[in-house]
């Protein structure tokens, strides 16, 4: 059978735009997902025409694909079926209102909004226009993340009851971003939290959250502490505590919950020495073993599953096929959610993007990050 086509408008020419348009670039074939296929129809630069053009050639995008100097004409293409904005989070709701507003499905890059009251609003766009969207944390759509979701599910491991995860980075933070670069910049929401924070809760709740079943699934509570970098006053370390209820009875005066312990840094790492020396940067750990996954949290590269009280310990390395960064696979997932007329992403509903934003808003409530009013708007549409 033919594969089905989606057809994708690029919005930004940034770095992460850049990754994400190798990889759709990449033949389906090559990771066995002959069923689907991508093209780039077009791509827009809110700066100008001509570095949207700039990126087409350099990306080596041989079929027709049009070159905008403004956002507005990208969402209003009839010939885009997916918008994927990969502009700083910031500016998301502004961005994906933008699209879903012209009709057009979108997938968006993480952290999907600011705040939660604004991922709510698009949530609702989407709901009523009947649109597709995503969020679009491509570390859950890896195979290595759904293998271990699927063995979670099994009780391989028993009952989880603490997963740690800790997203990086050892920078020279003065040097490396000063005040204006995204990482740090308040006017962008900047911080550790909603860049790389994101990726630790992501595995905390793929696991005490998306392996039970949905209604079943509870918000954690959450105490969590910052500490701000003192050039621009957005968080530099932000350690969170996660507490999920479960099903299993208590005996004593305290209900039975599991933990998740999300962390993360942009002046020390959780891999110093980048050989991983320092141990997993994430722990599953449940009462018949442990699964500890190696690699960056958003780009995993291995996992082990330790079982309790020695036997076989079983090791599973990620591969990339085509040498891709591993993005093709969050893009296969829009393909064949759009394929089979879904709305959102059985991977990363709504709903759990919306209650991790919310994490994250009580997070900054407690650490007492806001960002700039107009940024945390929902007022639509607003010049930035
Ligand atoms: N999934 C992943 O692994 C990664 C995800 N990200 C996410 O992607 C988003 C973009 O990050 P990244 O590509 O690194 O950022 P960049 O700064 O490299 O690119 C952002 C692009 O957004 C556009 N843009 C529009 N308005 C602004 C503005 N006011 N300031 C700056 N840029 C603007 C620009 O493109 P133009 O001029 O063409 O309009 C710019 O090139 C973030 O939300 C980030 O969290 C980032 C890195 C990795
Ligand atoms: O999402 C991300 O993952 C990779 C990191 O390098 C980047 O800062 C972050 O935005």
């Amino acid at each position: 059978m033919a594969p089905h086509v989606v057809r994708w408008g690029i919005m930004a020419t940034g770095w992460i735009a850049e990754m994400f348009t190798k990889d759709l670039l990449i033949d389906p074939n090559v990771r066995d997902a002959s069923d689907i296929a991508h093209q780039i129809v077009a791509v827009a630069s809110s700066s100008s025409k001509e570095k949207a053009e700039q990126f087409i050639t350099a990306r080596g995008i041989t079929n027709p694909c049009s070159a905008y100097g403004d956002y507005e004409t990208l969402v209003a293409d009839p010939n885009v079926d997916v918008i994927y904005v990969a502009t700083p989070h910031s500016h998301h709701y502004q961005n994906v209102r933008l699209a879903l507003e012209a009709g057009k499905n979108v997938l968006c890059e993480k952290a999907f909004t600011v705040n939660a009251a604004q991922a709510k609003i698009l949530v609702d766009i989407a709901r009523e226009k009947k649109l597709f969207l995503m969020e679009a944390v491509w570390t859950r759509y890896f195979p290595l993340s759904i293998q271990i979701r699927e063995l979670i599910q099994k009780g391989e491991i028993g009952e989880v009851l603490r997963v740690v995860a800790d997203t990086s980075f050892g920078e020279d933070v003065e040097t490396k971003w000063g005040t204006a670069h995204r990482m740090v910049n308040p006017d962008l929401a900047g911080g550790a939290l909603l860049d790389l924070g994101i990726y630790s809760l992501t595995w905390v709740f793929q696991i005490l959250y998306h392996t039970l079943p949905r209604d079943q699934r509870r918000p954690p509570t959450v105490s969590s502490q910052m500490t701000s970098y003192h050039l621009t006053g957005v968080d530099e370390s932000t350690t969170m505590l996660l507490s999920f209820p479960t099903s299993t009875p208590s005996n004593g005066p305290h209900p039975q919950r599991s933990h998740g312990v999300a962390l993360t840094n942009i002046r020390v790492a959780a891999d110093p020495d980048e050989k991983g020396s320092a141990g997993p940067a994430i722990r599953i750990q449940g009462t018949k073993g442990e699964v500890q996954v190696r690699g960056n949290p958003f780009r995993p590269q291995s996992y082990r599953v330790i079982p309790k009280g020695g036997g076989e310990i079983r090791e599973v390395q990620s591969v990339f096929p085509g040498q891709g960064h591993g993005m093709y696979w969050e893009a296969d997932e829009v393909a064949r959610c759009l394929r089979d007329g879904k709305l959102e992403s059985e991977g990363l509903p709504w709903e759990e993007s919306i209650v991790i934003m919310e994490v994250m808003d009580e997070v900054r409530k407690q650490g007492g990050l806001t960002y700039p009013q107009k940024i945390e708007s929902t007022e639509y549409p607003l010049q930035l």
